[in-house]
């Protein structure tokens, strides 16, 4: 893959900066935008924070840092950019708004992406003039510690511009995977909430509590999800036995088609999660920074266990 390819990161939040330091680190440049002051002025310290968190010493920390600069202006991250990365906030008008801004100043062979969560490629990028640029590239957080990205095609997906992303995501040392189809919330997103679907279904019908829930998952399947997907579990026990097991419980699963009031109801009273000290249990701040740390933890240690 070649280097010093230049790409431009739009948002200088949560995503966008570990999306900027894993092109960086790669041996691409980088450029990244935002509007917000306050984001700019942090984003160098937030970037050198996470790469020692990955292990990084102060002399490898100053040469990524020196392949990123950071700009307020979208013409100035784009004007010259092989690859860009949207990853501003989860608006439709705004994404939409700031793809137009990237189309009229970025080289017309760029490869364009947003990083949005679920939302359809198709509509945030349906009003550009040269549409068989854009895809999707959907990161996981942290995004320079998660190895996914999905690489999303809409039906007018030049092949040519998911295979180029495909090839730097790889170098990068990502596990990118293809979606062919614009589907909401791609794959990723539609497993992980048939998922959430069916645990708020068994808090909210009194079956178990949340806690009960979470350790069910921790303490068993979830311990073996990281080294064997579903679909390989399926024909390890055999797929017989998978439908054995569909015929007698498939029926009885959650299968409403829009949010559980039980949650709606957790959000109209206010109660949001840790952030604000109660969601399907109560956290004090020490609880929830323990959970954060935990995450990273483990996160950081399976770097160094899994392939
Ligand atoms: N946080 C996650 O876990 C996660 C995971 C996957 C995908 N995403 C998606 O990534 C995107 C970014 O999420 P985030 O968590 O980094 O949000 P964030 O709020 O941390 O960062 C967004 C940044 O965009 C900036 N911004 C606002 N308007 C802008 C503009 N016009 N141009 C450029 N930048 C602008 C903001 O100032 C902010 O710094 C969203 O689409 C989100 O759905 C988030």
């Amino acid at each position: 893959m070649q280097k010093n390819l230049q790409t431009a990161v739009i948002g200088a939040g949560l995503m966008g900066h570990g999306i900027a330091l894993t092109l960086a680190r790669a041996g691409q440049y980088v450029r990244i935008s935002d509007p917000t002051e306050e984001a700019r002025a942090s984003v160098a310290q937030r970037i050198s924070d996470s790469l020692k968190t990955l292990g990084e010493d102060e002399g490898a920390i100053t040469k990524i840092l020196k392949r990123i600069e950071i700009c307020s202006a979208i013409e100035t991250a784009v004007h010259d950019a092989d690859f860009v990365f949207e990853a501003a906030p989860e608006k439709m008008d705004l994404k939409r708004a700031i793809f137009a801004e990237i189309e009229q100043h970025a080289p017309q062979g760029a490869v364009l992406a947003s990083n949005t969560s679920v939302m359809p490629i198709t509509q945030i990028m349906g009003e550009l003039r040269h549409k068989a640029r854009a895809l999707g590239t959907h990161w996981w957080n942290p995004p320079h510690m998660i190895p996914l990205v999905e690489v999303v095609s809409t039906d007018w997906t030049d092949p040519k511009c998911a295979d180029a992303m495909m090839a730097l995501l790889t170098d990068a040392g990502k596990t990118p995977v293809r979606v062919n189809k614009d589907v909401p919330g791609f794959i990723g997103n539609r497993l992980q909430h048939a998922l959430w679907r069916e645990a708020v279904s068994l808090v909210e019908n009194g079956i178990c509590d949340a806690e009960a829930v979470d350790t069910v998952i921790k303490s068993s399947f979830g311990r073996r999800l990281a080294v064997l997907g579903p679909l390989e579990n399926a024909d390890l026990v055999g797929t017989d036995l998978t439908l054995d097991i569909h015929e007698n419980v498939l029926f009885d699963l959650e299968r409403r088609d829009a949010p559980s009031p039980y949650l709606a109801q957790l959000v109209e009273e206010g109660r949001l999660g840790m952030k604000s000290g109660e969601g399907f249990r109560k956290w004090t701040a020490q609880e929830a920074d323990d959970v954060r740390a935990r995450v990273a933890q483990h996160l950081t240690r399976l770097e160094g266990i899994l392939p």
